[in-house]
């Protein structure tokens, strides 16, 4: 697409969508055609926002080609519905669904494009990349996820330790989640310890240690400031502008680049 790409920003004022509005600012591949939030809010980075009364009527007036969602996990499949019903594309950075919002970003994936992704980070695309490897190269070593962020974050563990958690098990087959560690068992053999912290305002940190005796991996990416995830969403929002129906992730645009 040469023209810009025209977008709607979701949950304008959280604090995902006050990032995706000023980085969206800065670029001239993308403009901002419609702001909304459902608390009002008069602007955020010189950006008219809109309050949301009804999620219906949020295209009544502005049609946008991509909506940039993160909210939370049950506003966001109806945001994904709302632009099914409307045909407009659709960049989901809200993590923490269930089986019926991730079911309802299916059924929208037969009309429009969407492109879900619990971290638009490019850092943390490598990190995913070199767990898999580390995990292949060493069968039997114990693996421990540690996910640290910011004390408003509602859902834990983090969609990014999920996505890690599955490219584990994907890896290695044999895996059980263990939550936390509490009691007077040693750890077993084959299990994944799984843990969440959050405190103060840490942007958002993931370790993957993977050990045997008498050495330990650790792989940890941190994520120093919400711009990283911003511009990973808006470049996915001018990657996925006109595409097929169907579903996609960042690594796609990735891929691409
Ligand atoms: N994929 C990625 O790279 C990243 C994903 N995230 C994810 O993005 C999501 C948002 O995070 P963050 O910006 O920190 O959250 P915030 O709490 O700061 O913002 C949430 C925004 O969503 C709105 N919202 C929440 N629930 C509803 C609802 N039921 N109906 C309508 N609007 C709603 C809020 O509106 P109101 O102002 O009215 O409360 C607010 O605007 C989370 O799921 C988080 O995990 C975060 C960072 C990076
Ligand atoms: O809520 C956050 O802040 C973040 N959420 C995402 C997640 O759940 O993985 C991505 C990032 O870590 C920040």
């Amino acid at each position: 697409m040469s023209e810009r790409v025209r977008l709607a920003v979701t949950g304008a004022a959280g604090r995902m969508g006050r990032e995706v509005l000023s980085a969206a600012t800065d670029r001239d591949d993308v403009e901002v055609v419609l702001a909304a939030n459902r608390t009002p809010v008069e602007e955020v980075a010189g950006v008219p926002v809109r309050p949301v009364a009804e999620i219906d009527d949020l295209f009544e007036e502005t049609m946008p080609d991509v909506l940039v969602d993160f909210t939370g996990p049950e506003s966001s499949a109806d945001y994904v519905s709302a632009c099914a019903d409307a045909g407009v594309a659709a960049v989901v950075g809200t993590t923490g669904f269930g089986d019926d919002g991730l079911a309802t970003l299916d059924s929208a994936a037969d009309s429009v494009p969407i492109l879900k992704a619990a971290n638009f980070s490019r850092g943390v695309a490598a990190l995913r990349r070199a767990v898999r490897e580390a995990v292949a190269a060493l069968p039997g070593y114990d693996i421990e996820v540690t996910e640290t962020h910011h004390n408003g974050k509602r859902d834990a563990p983090s969609g990014t330790a999920n996505a890690v958690l599955e490219d584990i098990e994907t890896v290695r087959g044999d895996a059980e989640r263990v939550h936390g560690r509490v009691g007077d068992q040693p750890r077993e053999d084959g299990e994944i310890g799984v843990h969440a912290r959050r405190a103060g305002d840490v942007t958002g940190e993931h370790e993957v240690l993977v050990a045997g005796n008498h050495e330990l991996l650790s792989l940890t990416h941190r994520a120093g400031a919400r711009g990283v995830f911003a511009a990973g969403a808006l470049d996915a929002a001018v990657w996925v502008a006109g595409r097929d129906a169907g579903r996609y992730d960042f690594d796609d645009v990735l891929d691409e680049r």
